[in-house]
């Protein structure tokens, strides 16, 4: 097989092992038929009386499908909130798993086109606070959240407007504001994120099942933790708010509830009630890939899976990777151009920032592959770009394009006896929801020829970089066949990166 042909398919088991349905079969189970009781992950929860449903994100109407067939009679009603024309895409897709059944128990809301909060989000942002309100000590509220639940549930505290929130958010989207920073704004202004619906549950005991598409897994930043204790203060959200010179411009609104906000987040003692578990991860994707690698006969290895930082920058990290593995297979592992790269790659990660990564260690670890094995290192996580052009592409694919340059470039250094021309390189980054920005792709392959075949075919890599054309460029190039098309996949659990790389077969 190409190595081609297996980056593809570790891309896919990763993304299969997160997918709304496996993913919910492994971990939620219904026993007892008297006195049921629901198991998540190995915890018990018994069924007192009624068991409810809500749910709210991109990948929840798959969640509630499995769900609804797990629970069966014992579910009593359900309510969740997806984003628009999912149902029909998902139908035209053929994905009929992640669909509900007739007569579903479990209302469905459409709202929030394009990621932003609307009356439809709204309305179900409403049914689903009714829902929570009504709760007794006995009952049972299982909540499922995926990312994209924050705009699904939009509850803004009176008599502040949901435009006025919405404004108020897309601002310091613009302005580039962490995600971090977003969802503690959204907390402090809504009644239902930052841990109110499990407030408003209560006494009802609360199970959230989790698939996370925030670095580091935070349960009270993914879709603004509407069941978590909020580590967040009033305060906080008022430095957010000057870091980007909002605080003087806000509508009186706003400021009227910021002024009554409480100045502490509610104790965590109060949500003894509620569990929150997280069912789906970056991590528990590459877990999968490594495994599956392994399997494909490669020496396997988790970089991360919390890389993040500018695509550039994040490009020059795997480039200097790819050349010190190319290194160890020409058996130059331990000469100075190899110090030099481990050198600069320990400069780098930790101008990068990424949380846990203990890049000495790892680089130990790669120290110890022998020459013989193919190798395989996986990472994810979610760059930034900072768009400059006005051509189509996505962080994938504009990743895999810089990471073709860097190699060329190395390649262009080193000359005839590169390293790299020893061994057999393949880069892969994709989205693990199919879709990497606005395109038809989840992300893109690369080698280090990329860019001499290219200009070959007439295509320069760095014009398309300037304008951040990666799309366009992969669709042109060799006929798109560096393109990693998936199709929706119906989860999302950010970003994931491959590199393989075996030593070149003799002929
Ligand atoms: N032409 C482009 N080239 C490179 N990146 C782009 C381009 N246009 C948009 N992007 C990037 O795509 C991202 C938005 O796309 P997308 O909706 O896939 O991301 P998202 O909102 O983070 O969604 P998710 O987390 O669900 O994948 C942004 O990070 C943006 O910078
Ligand atoms: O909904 C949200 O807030 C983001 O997708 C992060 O979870």
């Amino acid at each position: 097989m190409s190595l081609r042909e297996h980056a593809l398919s570790l891309f896919r088991g990763a993304v299969g092992t997160v997918r709304p349905a496996p993913m919910l079969k492994r971990a939620l189970k219904l026993q007892g038929d008297g006195c049921p009781q629901l198991l998540v992950k190995g915890q018990a929860f018994p069924v007192k009386r009624d068991l409810y449903l809500v749910g709210f994100g991109k990948a929840v109407l798959g969640m509630a499908a499995a769900a609804e067939e797990i629970l069966g009679d014992h579910l009593t009603r359900g309510i969740i909130n997806v984003p628009l024309g999912i149902q029909e895409s998902l139908q035209r897709a053929g994905m009929q798993e992640m669909l509900l059944k007739p007569h579903s128990k479990i209302q469905v809301i459409e709202g929030a086109k394009n990621n932003l909060p609307d009356t439809e989000a709204l309305k179900g942002a409403a049914a689903i606070q009714e829902l929570a309100e009504g709760l007794t000590a006995d009952d049972l509220l299982l909540v499922l959240i995926s990312g994209g639940g924050s705009a699904l549930l939009p509850a803004p505290i009176p008599p502040m407007l949901l435009e006025e929130k919405e404004k108020l958010t897309k601002l310091l989207a613009s302005q580039g504001a962490a995600i971090q920073e977003l969802n503690i704004v959204r907390k402090t202004l809504s009644v239902l994120k930052g841990g109110g619906l499990a407030q408003l549950a209560h006494p009802a005991r609360v199970v959230s099942l989790i698939l996370s598409d925030v670095i580091g897994d935070p349960l009270d930043i993914i879709a603004s933790g509407p069941t978590a204790a909020s580590s967040h203060s009033v305060q906080d959200c008022l430095q957010i708010l000057t870091k980007y010179n909002l605080l003087h411009n806000l509508p009186k609104s706003v400021e009227t509830v910021l002024s009554s906000s409480p100045t502490k987040p509610t104790a965590p003692e109060n949500y003894s009630h509620v569990s929150n578990i997280i069912l789906g991860s970056n991590t528990l994707a590459l877990e999968e890939a490594k495994h599956q690698a392994e399997g494909l006969g490669y020496a396997a290895l988790v970089l991360s899976a919390a890389v993040h930082g500018e695509v550039g920058r994040v490009a020059t990290l795997y480039c200097q990777l790819i050349q010190l593995l190319c290194l160890g297979f020409a058996g130059l592992g331990d000469g100075p151009l190899s110090d030099e790269l481990r050198g600069n790659l320990l400069q780098l990660a930790a101008e990068l920032q990424i949380p846990g990564l203990e890049l000495d260690e790892f680089l130990q670890a790669l120290r110890g592959l022998g020459p013989d094995r193919p190798v395989c290192i996986l990472a994810g996580g979610e760059t930034t770009v900072q768009l400059q052009g006005t051509g189509k592409g996505g962080r994938n694919q504009e990743l895999a394009l810089r990471v073709a340059l860097g190699l060329h470039r190395a390649q262009a250094c080193t000359g005839a006896s590169s390293p790299q021309g020893r061994c057999e390189i393949l880069f892969l980054s994709g989205g693990t929801d199919g879709q990497d920005g606005p395109t038809e792709a989840a992300g893109a392959f690369c080698s280090p020829g990329l860019v001499a075949e290219a200009l070959q075919e007439g295509l320069d890599v760095e014009a398309f970089l300037r304008n951040n054309d990666s799309y366009t460029f992969f669709s042109h190039f060799q006929g798109g066949h560096h393109l990693l098309v998936t199709g929706l996949t119906g989860t999302n659990v950010m970003d994931i990166q491959a590199i393989l790389i075996r030593a070149m077969e003799r002929s």
